[in-house]
């Protein structure tokens, strides 16, 4: 069974399609890339595929459990950190962690076992009885990011992870993505920064305007470019288009020169 199936899912906002008939199967274990420039669809199909925005037509199944039918079993396999993840200023690091789990009634033990191990891991521990709001942004990214992963969700979603994170957090969070994802959870990473897809996801899917344009691996994406030494950037500019606009760049940049 897939982890994550997406079929014909569709967004329109008024007369604007913003995701247009996706089709997309995830298996268990994978680390999926989703790519796409700006305004290309990818918060969209993040938040229907969470339950947080109903789609216009189309499903989104998790673990074969349709996300807007049945939203509750399907809510308690995943776990979603948003590019700006809201928390609650008020509580402490620690007692948000434990809100968490409370949520997702995880047993007391083991909810002290994992908030301690993920604490350490972010080099939060020593914050932990701070309240949120005296948090840097980097660390509010890292608590929501503990809370994601303290009920060891099967499918965890995650929109642009590494923005506001320090070098050695990013490092961090990758090497954690990787070895969580080898166990056996599956995850679901919209990123601008390519080099980390590149680096990390076993499969890449580019979407642009609402359509997925590339799905592959990144050796795949690399030969059917032609060219081995193409990097991620290379391929994603190629394919959206960010080469014309480049090219613009440096005809107006020439001129400018010229003058
Ligand atoms: N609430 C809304 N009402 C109207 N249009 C919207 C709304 N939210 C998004 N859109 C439009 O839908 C399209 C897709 O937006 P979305 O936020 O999914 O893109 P994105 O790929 O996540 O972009 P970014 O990389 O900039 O975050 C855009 O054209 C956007 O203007």
């Amino acid at each position: 069974m897939q982890s994550i199936k997406i079929t014909n899912l569709a967004k329109t906002y008024g007369r604007h399609q913003a995701v247009d008939n996706l089709n997309l199967e995830i298996k268990k274990g994978e680390l999926f890339g989703f790519l796409g420039p700006n305004g290309a669809g990818k918060t969209t199909t993040i938040k229907m595929l969470t339950g947080l925005l109903e789609p216009t037509s189309g499903t989104a199944e998790i673990h074969g459990i349709d996300m807007w039918k049945k939203p509750l079993e399907a809510k308690k396999r995943i776990a979603y950190v948003p590019d700006q993840p809201n928390l609650y200023p008020k509580l402490t690091g620690w007692d948000y962690l434990e809100f968490v789990a409370s949520v997702f009634q995880v047993p007391q033990q083991q909810f002290q076992q994992k908030a301690k191990e993920m604490l350490h891991l972010f080099n939060l521990t020593k914050q932990a009885n701070d309240l949120i709001e005296s948090y840097s942004h980097g660390m509010k990214q890292k608590i929501a990011i503990c809370g994601a992963l303290v009920h060891e969700p099967d499918v965890l979603f995650l929109d642009e992870p590494t923005v506001g994170l320090d070098p050695k957090s990013a490092r961090t969070l990758k090497n954690l993505l990787r070895e969580l994802c080898d166990n056996g959870m599956t995850a679901f990473v919209s990123t601008h920064i390519l080099e980390i897809a590149e680096q990390m996801c076993d499969r890449v899917g580019i979407i642009l305007d609402g359509r997925i344009i590339a799905l592959d691996t990144m050796a795949e994406l690399k030969s059917s470019g032609g060219d081995s030494n193409l990097s991620l950037e290379d391929i994603f500019l190629e394919l959206t288009g960010g080469e014309d606009q480049q090219a613009l760049i440096n005809e107006i940049t020439d001129e400018g020169e010229r003058r």
